[in-house]
């Protein structure tokens, strides 16, 4: 029987579907005892060092998807990152490739001391959402947290989360699950409750959205200039072909801060402030250095004063000193009228955590996805055309609502979950259940790291009907979006929280010029800790009319 439609062998993301796997769940999962009849898989395991090499080793590695070898290039950047223990490293690599080991026999996979099982059919991940409890959980990511402790920071509610998976008294998963779940979640869960009034509901949207769609504009207003002044053409339509990845990040920043914080920070300006642009290659930095040291003890790292690990801390520590300019003033989350201050809901440190990981999450999540919506838009003219016409007619129709607009145009939504099917930001979902759950005919015991891999998923024949084709329509239709089948920003109570926020930047962005791109060759990823154009597109953009129009009207 084959493991791959279920398993994957790294920790972020899985391979893509085997039409021959198409075996679906037999019986029920049988709450938290033990179910009969089915494969167990195992606990504990061989050494998580050896089985990544031996994967490596035995060619499996050569079937797993481009994106996959990314992930295991981590050896690679733990090398550059002048890692103390790389004699060990490279040791350990030349005795097991001049080993024989047998082949994987479960499809619990380890990658350095992480063990997970990852799966990618719709119907899988939808019994692994309903086995996620009331309080989700997803892996710790050690580095983030290990940085508060610290620093003494609090945590925000990314890193509210159990730590511990085994009882350290009796081994016992289950039991220490329960007990730490409970207490924990229940804290995250108050916590959560009070952000998504803030940013999830749509009363929050309607109060955002006219301060996203004034940032948008000033960012199709900043193009427009650039294109009058260094472009080329005739003056209604003038061309310029240009790499915006930094005009999307100041969008992205400029936009997040808006929202979060109630102040315009002035980066479409001649002259951004220094911090801000610090705070952009803070955020790459910390995203950066946080894939290695996931699989290695930061604790250890911290006390070697290895430099991966003070790289880490200080793009940290530039982030918080980011948001502590901003806790000072006046801030829509924190001392607004009916803030969550005012209201007395939640003390300032935790106000304070909350939204320096709304913003650390809220930057690059963002540009990545316009990156590559930019450029699918361009390579496809026929979809551009398609869609602006629609864009176009429900701005008319919305008389300078935006809300209206982009609910009267759902061909955008369509193009960013299009876009985020291809390129999902984060490659995974992951969840520990709180239950035993059988999937392809595997016990899986309850606390298991299980992950949804989306990147395959996306692109996997059995789940969409020509999944190398950019179609915003195929997400149109009643129900289409159903299924697990749309899962970038997460499910369920623990999805994302900054949904809503950056899917009105994505669609808010989008199409106000005429995009081409010179090549339609496929673009290059590289994954660090989110997936992204290894070298960023660049674009021509053409102004659709004359003078400072954008497609909303002003
Ligand atoms: C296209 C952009 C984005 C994508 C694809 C994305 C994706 C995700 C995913 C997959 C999760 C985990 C959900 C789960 O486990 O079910 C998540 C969590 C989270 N995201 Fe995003 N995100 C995006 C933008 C943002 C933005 C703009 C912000 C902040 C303004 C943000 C803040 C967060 C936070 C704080 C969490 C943790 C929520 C919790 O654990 O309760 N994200 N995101």
């Amino acid at each position: 029987m084959t493991l791959r439609a279920v398993v994957a062998l790294s920790v972020s993301t899985g391979l893509p579907g085997d039409t021959g796997m198409r075996a679906s769940v037999q019986g029920g999962a049988g709450g938290s005892g033990a179910v009969r009849g089915f494969q167990e898989i195992p606990h504990t395991g061989s050494n998580g060092w050896i089985n990544l090499l031996r994967f490596w080793r035995e060619g499996t590695f050569n079937q797993l998807h481009k994106h996959m070898e990314k992930t295991f290039n981590i050896l690679h950047v733990i090398c550059n990152g002048h890692f103390p223990l790389y004699p060990f490293l490279s040791l350990s690599l030349s005795l097991s490739l001049s080993l024989s080991l047998p082949p994987p026999s479960s499809p619990r996979q380890y990658l350095g001391s992480q063990s997970s099982v990852n799966i990618l059919l719709p119907g899988d991940i939808g019994e692994l959402f309903r086995s996620e409890g009331l309080h989700p959980r997803r892996m710790t990511l050690q580095p983030w947290a290990t940085h508060r402790e610290t620093r003494k920071h609090s945590k925000g509610v990314f890193l509210k989360s159990v730590f511990c998976m085994v009882c350290p008294l009796n081994g016992t998963p289950h039991v220490c699950v329960c007990v730490h779940v409970c207490r924990n979640g229940a804290e995250w869960r108050a916590d959560r409750l009070l952000l998504n009034r803030e940013v999830m509901l749509s009363s929050a949207v309607q109060r955002f959205l006219p301060l996203l769609d004034e940032v948008a504009r000033d960012f199709c207003h900043l193009l427009h200039r650039k294109i009058q002044m260094d472009g080329h053409g005739e003056n209604e339509h003038r061309s310029l072909t240009l790499d915006p990845s930094p005009d999307l990040f100041r969008f992205a920043l400029e936009a997040s801060c808006y929202v979060l914080y109630g102040e315009r920070i002035g980066l479409f300006s001649s002259n951004p402030s220094w911090e801000s642009e610090r705070f952009i290659w803070a955020v790459e930095r910390m995203l950066a250095t946080t894939p290695p040291l996931l699989y290695l003890p930061p604790r250890l790292l911290r006390r070697l004063h290895v430099p991966l690990w003070t790289q880490h801390a200080t793009a940290w520590d530039h982030i918080f000193s980011h948001g502590v300019q901003f806790h000072t003033l006046t801030s829509y989350l924190s001392v607004n009228e009916n803030s969550l201050i005012e209201r007395g809901e939640l003390p300032l440190n935790l106000i304070r955590a909350n939204l320096t990981e709304l913003m650390a999450g809220g930057v690059d999540t963002v540009t990545v996805p316009l990156q590559f919506a930019l450029f699918e838009l361009a390579r496809n003219p026929g979809v551009q055309e398609k869609v602006r016409k629609q864009v176009k007619d429900s701005w008319l129709q919305a008389a300078g609502n935006p809300q209206k607009a982009l609910q009267g145009a759902p061909l955008l939504k369509g193009t960013m979950k299009e876009t985020l099917r291809l390129y999902p930001v984060g490659i995974t979902v992951q969840r520990y259940p709180i239950r035993d759950i059988v999937l392809q005919n595997y016990r899986i015991p309850a606390g298991t790291l299980v992950q949804a891999c989306l990147y395959p998923l996306g692109r996997s024949q059995d789940v969409f009907q020509n999944p190398e084709c950019f179609d915003p329509s195929r997400w149109g239709g009643r129900g289409s979006g159903a299924g697990f089948r749309s899962l970038a920003f997460g499910f369920g109570a623990r999805q994302c929280v900054g949904r809503r926020i950056a899917e009105s930047e994505i669609q808010l962005l989008l199409l106000n010029f005429h995009l081409e791109v010179s090549s339609k060759e496929d673009i290059n990823t590289k994954y660090t800790l989110i997936l992204q154009p290894e070298s960023p597109p660049t674009i021509t953009f053409t102004t659709l009319l004359s003078s400072n129009q954008t497609l909303c009207p002003q």
